[in-house]
Order: C-alpha cells, then structure tokens, then sequence
C-alpha cells in the first residue's frame, strides 16, 4: 500500500485497482482542454445539423460550444488527473476511535451508456488508524469521481480506494443510492426506481460494523 505521503503527490488513477479503472486510453490527455472543446464543438454541430436543427437559430446557435465546454470542464472535468483533489489528512490527536460517517453528499454523475446524469446521495464511512482526513475532502473525492462516465458500481469502490489510500486503512466503506435517468425518462421509464450500490472495506466487512454504518445512514438529520 502507497503511504500516506506518496499519496499526496499522486495524482491519477494510479493506485486504483485494475477492476475500478475507468476505460481511458493513454493518450487521453495528449491534446489541450482547448483543443478538446473545438473538436467536442463540431461533433456536437453535427449530430444536431444531423437531426436538421436550423443552427443559424438565435438560442442554437451557442450550444455546440455550450455542451462542448460542460463535458471537458464540467461534468467529465474529473477524467482530467491535474483536477484530483488534495486530500489532506492529519494526525488523529484526539485518538478518536470510533466510525465517522460523512452522509447524505449529492452525487451528480453521468451514466456511461447513454451519457445522461445519475443524481443520488453517497454516503461514506471509515475507522481512523491514525490519521483523519478533512470532512469536505471526502465530498470532493466524490464529486472528482462522479465527474466522469460512469457505472455506479466502479464510482463506489473508487471512493473506497481512494479514501484507503489517502487515509492508510482498509477500514473505508460508500454506499450510493441513485437514479439513473436512463431508467427514470427513457426505455423503461421507471420514475421511481433507484439503485443501491455499496463497498465495504476491513472492519465494515464485520456484520455489526456494517449496520452500525447502515443505522447511522438512516438516522434523520434535524436542524
Ligand atoms: N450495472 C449498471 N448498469 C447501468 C448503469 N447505468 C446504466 N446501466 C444499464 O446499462 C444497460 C445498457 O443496456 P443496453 O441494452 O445496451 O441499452 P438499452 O437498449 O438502451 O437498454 P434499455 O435502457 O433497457 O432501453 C441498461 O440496462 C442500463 O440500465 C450502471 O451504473 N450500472
Ligand atoms: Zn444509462
């Protein structure tokens, strides 16, 4: 396992295992986020020339370059390494030795089969060995991952990964409940179905850890 240093001037997919890579070709970033948005621009010009829109239209006319510039900055702005977010741990001085769980963080992701948004709530959990991590850096590891084509179950045991790799334990674990808008607006149209996907790492694997974890997931949160 990298230690914790290594880690912080890592960047990339590195260290996630083989299983949970993203299919990303080598020379993905050989080319400039600039250069990206003028070819994405005229594939997008001509898929909608394509379905005959009239792209002379006053409220077309910007959206080639519109959905060209959210793909390689916005919603697949995560495939780009450089974007990774510095995970800072520190030391757990206060020897707390009990799960922390940071919940309820929004997921808006994309699903790679038909490029439409997943929106949900993961949840995730670890037992410090040591060392703790900065709470929102757990929701940034998140959004970095969801900003990327992705099937909801290798978004969730790149979470885990990342977060045991950062954090020096196995004892990491997500659980992501979502919809797929794939399944809700088109071919089956089911509105309200959602899919549930978890990782479980160390001591989650551990049937009273787990639903400790679970109960607390459950817990409403009241202000
Ligand atoms: N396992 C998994 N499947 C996903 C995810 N997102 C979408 N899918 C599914 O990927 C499958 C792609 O199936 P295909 O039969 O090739 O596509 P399709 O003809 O559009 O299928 P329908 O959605 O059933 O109309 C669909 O069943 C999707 O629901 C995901 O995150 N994980
Ligand atoms: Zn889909």
């Amino acid at each position: 396992m990298i230690n914790n240093e290594e880690f912080q001037d890592e960047i990339g997919d590195n260290h996630i295992g083989l299983s949970a890579k993203n299919p990303v070709r080598e020379d993905a970033f050989a080319i400039s986020d600039e250069e990206k948005i003028e070819k994405i621009k005229k594939d997008v010009e001509n898929i909608l020339l394509t379905l005959g829109m009239d792209l002379t239209d006053d409220s077309l006319k910007g959206t080639p370059n519109r959905v060209a510039k959210m793909f390689v900055k916005e919603i697949f702005g995560g495939l780009n390494p450089s974007k990774k977010p510095k995970a800072s741990t520190f030391d757990n001085n206060y020897k707390y030795g009990e799960m922390l769980v940071e919940k309820n963080i929004i997921v808006y992701s994309t699903c790679e089969h038909h490029l439409l948004p997943i929106i949900g709530r993961a949840h995730v959990a670890y037992i410090s060995n040591g060392r703790v991590i900065g709470l929102s850096k757990m929701n940034r590891i998140v959004e970095y991952y969801a900003k990327r084509p992705q099937v909801q179950e290798r978004l969730t045991m790149q979470i885990v990964q990342e977060l045991q790799i950062a954090l020096g334990t196995e004892d990491v674990a997500c659980v992501i409940d979502a919809k797929h808008l794939c399944v809700n607006s088109r071919g089956i149209s089911d509105i309200e179905s959602s899919t549930v996907t978890s990782e479980f790492g160390g001591k989650f694997k551990n049937d009273q850890t787990r639903r400790e974890f679970l109960d607390y997931i459950k817990l409403e949160t009241k202000f």
